[in-house]
């Protein structure tokens, strides 16, 4: 078997003084989608950004891609080929459609694909936004902002995307577009996906294996297709 795509290792990180993630342990085979469940303060929004690099690691070691990346900046991570959608989407609001997804463009800086443009499949995944490319993104809805933060990371090419509770206040007809987008990336462009969700019929319609987290541990993990989600409501239940 090959190695995978992502290998995490005793992986910890603190806000001053107080440890939030302990000696995580996590690894994605290459084109698999992995749910990261559990309730809300867990770490689970610390440990993406432990893998993006804008959190620091206080321990541990990331290997990605056959490299190790425990110690880079985060715009050397994206061009290693992390893409990263945040929880809030963080459009930038001043810029427009079109320019905002540009911005994703920068991590194909020395992947020798200088003058690259958006690539059409984002507008294909999402035919709003190119109706749209033209307006600020300010001034978009709540679903149209989560398309174009997805876009915006799709942008860049990523082999791993990193997604931050991505149907958060979104409606049911957006949530199938970003599903079927997660299905197309996986599935015709071989990408790997850590989603971070606590929608879990969502994650349960598409996800391969899911990680829960509780008290900032990896305290469970297993095969989506031999668990239900049921079994696992009360890891993501307040
Ligand atoms: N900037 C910060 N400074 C100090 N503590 C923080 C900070 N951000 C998060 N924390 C704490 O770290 C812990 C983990 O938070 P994190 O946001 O990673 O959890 P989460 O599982 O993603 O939760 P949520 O679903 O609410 O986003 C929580 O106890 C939280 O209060």
């Amino acid at each position: 078997m090959s190695a995978p795509l992502i290998e995490i290792t005793a992986l910890s990180s603190a806000y001053g003084q107080s440890q939030v993630l302990w000696d995580v342990d996590l690894a994605l085979e290459r084109g698999q989608v992995m749910a990261l469940i559990g309730r809300n303060g867990v770490g689970k929004t610390t440990l993406l950004h432990a893998i993006m690099g804008t959190r620091p690691s206080a321990g541990g070691t990331i290997r990605f891609d056959g490299q190790e990346i425990t110690k880079l900046p985060p715009h050397k991570r994206s061009r290693a080929g992390i893409g990263f959608v945040p929880q809030g989407r963080h459009v930038f609001p001043q810029l427009t459609v079109m320019e905002n997804l540009e911005t994703g463009l920068s991590a194909l800086a020395g992947r020798g694909k200088g003058a690259a443009k958006v690539p059409q499949h984002i507008f294909d995944l999402f035919p709003k936004l190119y109706d749209i490319r033209a307006r600020a993104a300010g001034f978009l809805s709540g679903g149209e902002q989560q398309q174009l933060a997805i876009g915006r990371a799709l942008a860049g090419e990523p082999s791993l995307l990193l997604l931050d509770e991505p149907t958060e206040g979104i409606q049911p007809n957006v949530v199938q577009q970003i599903e079927a987008a997660l299905v197309h990336v996986r599935d015709e462009l071989g990408m790997t996906v850590l989603v971070v969700e606590q929608y879990l019929d969502f994650v349960w319609r598409f996800a391969d294996r899911y990680c829960a987290m509780q008290n900032g541990r990896i305290i469970r993990h297993g095969s989506i297709a031999e668990e239900s989600a049921k079994d696992v409501a009360h890891l993501v239940q307040i």
